[in-house]
């Protein structure tokens, strides 16, 4: 079958291995809850949302996957959608990496998102799709800055850092996912990164230093990611306007 003629299967990734340090103490971020259920299970949620995705791979702390496995079995999807789930590694490169690993054959666009994310809307999440499926090899959603930024001359924790520049605002924007990949282009990115030993802080950023041109697409103030305390509070309270609003 030629790659035009194949059908095109969407899986998401959901690497959900990190701890949540900047959460504070607790439990791994991911099974930390949100509206009194696990974070983890609205990103789940959040994908299995879109029609567009047919499985999705769970990427769990390798001391919980049997309790991320059971807690996904309490939570079950629409029947369209499977789920896997395996264990992450030491950074969320590497574990985007075992999920990537776990797809099947048939799957030709791969989204990949944050666990901490779990209030992203379907709509970004289709936009993402479609984008993909229009021919762009990479997308991630992203929005305008709010604040102005200075780049620095990074120095200790608590001193005055050497302002070294001001990029311009409008070129600016701040990234979220889930972002969306034609596998191969994006496996390829993990395979040369593999050989260079470089790092980035998101799949996009790998996707670039192969040359691939990313796009972006317009975000969404709801798919903030839970980073720190005061996150979580702003999450709790989108979360409970949506229950109010609407049969969320
Ligand atoms: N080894 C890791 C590290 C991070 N992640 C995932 O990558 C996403 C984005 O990372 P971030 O928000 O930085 O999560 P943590 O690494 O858990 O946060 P922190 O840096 O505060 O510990 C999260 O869903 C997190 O679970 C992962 O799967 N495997
Ligand atoms: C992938 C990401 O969410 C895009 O904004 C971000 O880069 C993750 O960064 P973190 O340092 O792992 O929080």
């Amino acid at each position: 079958m030629s790659d035009e003629s194949r059908p095109q299967r969407t899986a998401a990734v959901i690497p959900a291995a990190g701890r949540g340090v900047r959460l504070g103490p607790g439990a791994p971020k991911a099974l930390r809850a949100l509206g009194g259920t696990p974070m983890l299970v609205h990103a789940v949620r959040a994908m299995a949302r879109s029609r567009a995705v047919s499985l999705v791979v769970v990427v769990a702390p390798p001391a919980e996957t049997a309790e991320v496995r059971h807690l996904l079995d309490e939570h079950p999807l629409p029947d369209r959608t499977d789920v896997l789930v395996v264990p992450g590694g030491d950074t969320r490169q590497a574990s985007v990496r075992a999920g990537l690993d776990a797809l099947p054959a048939d799957v030709t666009t791969v989204l990949i998102h944050d666990a901490a994310r779990p209030l992203v809307p379907v709509d970004t999440v289709d936009s993402v799709v479609e984008a993909v499926r229009d021919g762009a090899p990479a997308v991630v959603p992203a929005l305008p800055l709010a604040d102005t930024v200075k780049e620095v001359e990074p120095g200790r924790p608590g001193e005055p850092e050497p302002v070294l520049g001001t990029p311009e605002r409008a070129r600016l924007r701040a990234v979220q996912t889930p972002q969306g990949f034609d596998l191969k282009t994006l496996l390829h990115a993990h395979e040369t990164i593999a050989v260079t030993g470089e790092g980035a802080t998101d799949d996009a950023g790998m996707v670039e230093r192969t040359g691939v041109t990313v796009v972006v697409v317009p975000g969404h103030e709801e798919a903030f990611k839970v980073t720190r305390p005061l996150d979580l509070v702003l999450a709790e309270a989108v979360l409970a306007r949506r229950r109010a609003t609407d049969a969320y």
